[in-house]
C-alpha cells in the first residue's frame, strides 16, 4: 500500500516532490507537466467569469502524512499563507500514531428555500403546501433527469412560518440529494420551477428561490487521537485550555475557526470548489446553538490522550461548477484520488481538524511565531528585495536573529550584497 508518510518532503526540490506525487497519484506525464508549468487557457477563463483581463496565481503545496480511514492521501492545497501546508502535514504526522483520522458523513442533502409572503393565514397555507408534497416533489424531480439517473433528487419538503418586520412568511424547504455536485444549480432550478405552483396553492407571492448555505443535512465529520506520549502531557492540557477558550469566547472562536478554514479553503481552492459556500455554512453552523463557538471539540481519553473531533456542513462537488472545467482542479482531484463528493467532504473535515490541532499545538506551547514566522520570513525577504538564493539566506538570518522584519531584512540584504 502507498504511504503518504513522507519524511522531509519539504527538503526536496520541486521536481523531486512532483515525481513523488506523480507516482503516488499515477499522474500522466502531461498532467505532471501541466501542474508544474501549465495555466488556465485564457479563452476558458473568459468563459468562466465576466470581464476577464488576466489571471491570478496561487502556489499549490502538498500536505503529506494524511491517513484517513486507513487509507493514505496526499492533499493538494492552494493558498497564499505560509506555514499552513507545513502545519497540516505536521498534525497528520502526529495523528498517525493514533491511527490517523476516521470520518463519516450524512447523505449529500442540500436545502433550497422558497419564500412566500402576503399570506393572511400562513399556518393554513403551510398545511396546504404539505398536502401537495408528493406532487411538488414530482415536479421538482422533473427538472433534473440527470440527477435522478445518478441516484439523487428531491427527498422531502418542509415548511416553516417565520415572523418578520414585513409580516409573517411561509418558508418552504426542499431537501435535495445532489449526489456528487455542490448542488446549487440543481436545487435553485427546482425551487424556481415550484414557485408558480406554490403561489397557486397558497395564494401568496413568492420572492426568493435559492439554496441555503447552512447545509445542516450535509455534514462531514472527522475524529483523531493524538497520543499523550507523542505530543506530551503539557500539550494535551494546553490544547484543552485552548479549545475551552474558543468554546466559550466568540472573539477566540472566530480565530480558532479561521484556522480550521485555512486548511479547508486551501483544498477547496485547489479543486475549484465554491469556498465561500463552505465558509458561510461553517460559520453559520458554528452559531447554530445561539452563540458563536468552536467547530472542533477536544477531550482527554482515559489514558490521557487528546481526542479531537469536528463536524460541519460540507457542500462540495467533484462534478459541476468549475470543478470539471478547471484543468488544475481535475489534477488536484486526481492527486486526492477521490471518487465521490462524500469522500471528498470527509477528507476536508479531516484537513480542518488537522489544521486546527496544528495551530492549537503551536499556540499552547511555543507560540505561533516560531513556526509561522520562520516560514513567513521568506516573504519578508522577498518584500525587502531579495532574489533567488538570497531569499533563503536572508530568511535564515532573520529567523536566527528572531527579527522577522522588513527593515532588518533590507539591512541583511545590503550586507550580503556588499560581501559579494
Ligand atoms: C510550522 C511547523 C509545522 C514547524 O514545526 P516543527 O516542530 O519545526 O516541525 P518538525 O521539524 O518537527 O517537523 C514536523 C513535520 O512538520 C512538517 N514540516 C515541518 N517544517 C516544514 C516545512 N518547512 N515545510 C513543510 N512541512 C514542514 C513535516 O511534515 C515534518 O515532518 P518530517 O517531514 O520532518 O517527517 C509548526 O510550527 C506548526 O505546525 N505551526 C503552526 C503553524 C500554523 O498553524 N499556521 C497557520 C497559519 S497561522 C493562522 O492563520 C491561524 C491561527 C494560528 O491564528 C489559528 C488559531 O489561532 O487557532
Ligand atoms: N449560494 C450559493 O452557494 C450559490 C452557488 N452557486 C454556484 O453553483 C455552482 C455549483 O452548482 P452545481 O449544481 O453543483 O453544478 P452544476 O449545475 O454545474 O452541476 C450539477 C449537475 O451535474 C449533473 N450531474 C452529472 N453527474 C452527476 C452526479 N454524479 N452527481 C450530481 N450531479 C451530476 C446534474 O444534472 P444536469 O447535467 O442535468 O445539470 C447536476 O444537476 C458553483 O459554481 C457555485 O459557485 C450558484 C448559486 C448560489
Amino acid at each position: 500500500m502507498k504511504s503518504s508518510r513522507i519524511s522531509g518532503f519539504y527538503k526536496l526540490s520541486i521536481e523531486e516532490r512532483l515525481k513523488i506525487v506523480k507516482e503516488f497519484s499515477e499522474l500522466s506525464d502531461e498532467e505532471a507537466e501541466f501542474l508544474l508549468k501549465g495555466h488556465l487557457d485564457m479563452d476558458l477563463a473568459d468563459r468562466m467569469i465576466e470581464n476577464v483581463v488576466g489571471m491570478t496565481e496561487l502556489p499549490i503545496g502538498i500536505a503529506t502524512n494524511f491517513k484517513i480511514n486507513g487509507k493514505d492521501y496526499l492533499i493538494p492545497m492552494a493558498i497564499e499563507e505560509p506555514s499552513v501546508v507545513a502545519a497540516a502535514s505536521h498534525a497528520a504526522k502526529l495523528a498517525r500514531e493514533g491511527g490517523g483520522f476516521f470520518t463519516s458523513s450524512t447523505e449529500p442533502i442540500m436545502i433550497s428555500q422558497i419564500q412566500v409572503v402576503g399570506l393572511r393565514n400562513p399556518h393554513f397555507a403551510k398545511m396546504q403546501v404539505l398536502e401537495h408534497k408528493e406532487e411538488l416533489m414530482r415536479i421538482a424531480n422533473e427538472q433534473d433527469p440527470v440527477l435522478i439517473k445518478v441516484g439523487g433528487g428531491c427527498r422531502d419538503i418542509k415548511a416553516r412560518v417565520i415572523d418578520s418586520n414585513m409580516g409573517p412568511m411561509l418558508v418552504i424547504h426542499l431537501h435535495v440529494d445532489v449526489r456528487d455536485a455542490m448542488g446549487a444549480n440543481a436545487v435553485n432550478s427546482m425551487a424556481e420551477a415550484l414557485a408558480p405552483y406554490i403561489e397557486d396553492i397558497t395564494g401568496g407571492k413568492v420572492y426568493l428561490r435559492i439554496l441555503s448555505n447552512l447545509a445542516i443535512y450535509r455534514l462531514a465529520r472527522a475524529r483523531a487521537v493524538w497520543k499523550k506520549d507523542v505530543i506530551g502531557e503539557d500539550t494535551v492540557k494546553g490544547i484543552l485550555y485552548a479549545y475551552e477558550f474558543a468554546r466559550v469566547d466568540p472573539f477566540r472562536a472566530a480565530t480558532h475557526n479561521k484556522g480550521i478554514m485555512n486548511g479547508i479553503d486551501a483544498v477547496l481552492i485547489a479543486t475549484s470548489n465554491d469556498w465561500r459556500a463552505v465558509e458561510a455554512g461553517a460559520h453559520a453552523f458554528a452559531a447554530m446553538d445561539g452563540w458563536y463557538t468552536s467547530l472542533t471539540h477536544y477531550e482527554e481519553d482515559e489514558e490521557g490522550n487528546l481526542v479531537g473531533s469536528i463536524e460541519l456542513p460540507m457542500a462540495v462537488g467533484i462534478i459541476g461548477g468549475a470543478t470539471s472545467t478547471h484543468p488544475k482542479a481535475k489534477i488536484a482531484r486526481k492527486i486526492l484520488g477521490i471518487k465521490t463528493a462524500k469522500e471528498f467532504g470527509e477528507i476536508l473535515a479531516a484537513v480542518g481538524l488537522a489544521q486546527n490541532f496544528a495551530a492549537l499545538r503551536a499556540l499552547a506551547t511555543e507560540g505561533i511565531q516560531r513556526g509561522h514566522m520562520s516560514l513567513h520570513a521568506r516573504n519578508i525577504a522577498v518584500m525587502a528585495g531579495a532574489k533567488g538564493e538570497e531569499i533563503d539566506r536572508v530568511a535564515e538570518l532573520l529567523v536566527k536573529e528572531k527579527k522577522v522584519r522588513v527593515d532588518r531584512a533590507k539591512e541583511i540584504l545590503e550586507e550580503l550584497r556588499e560581501r559579494k
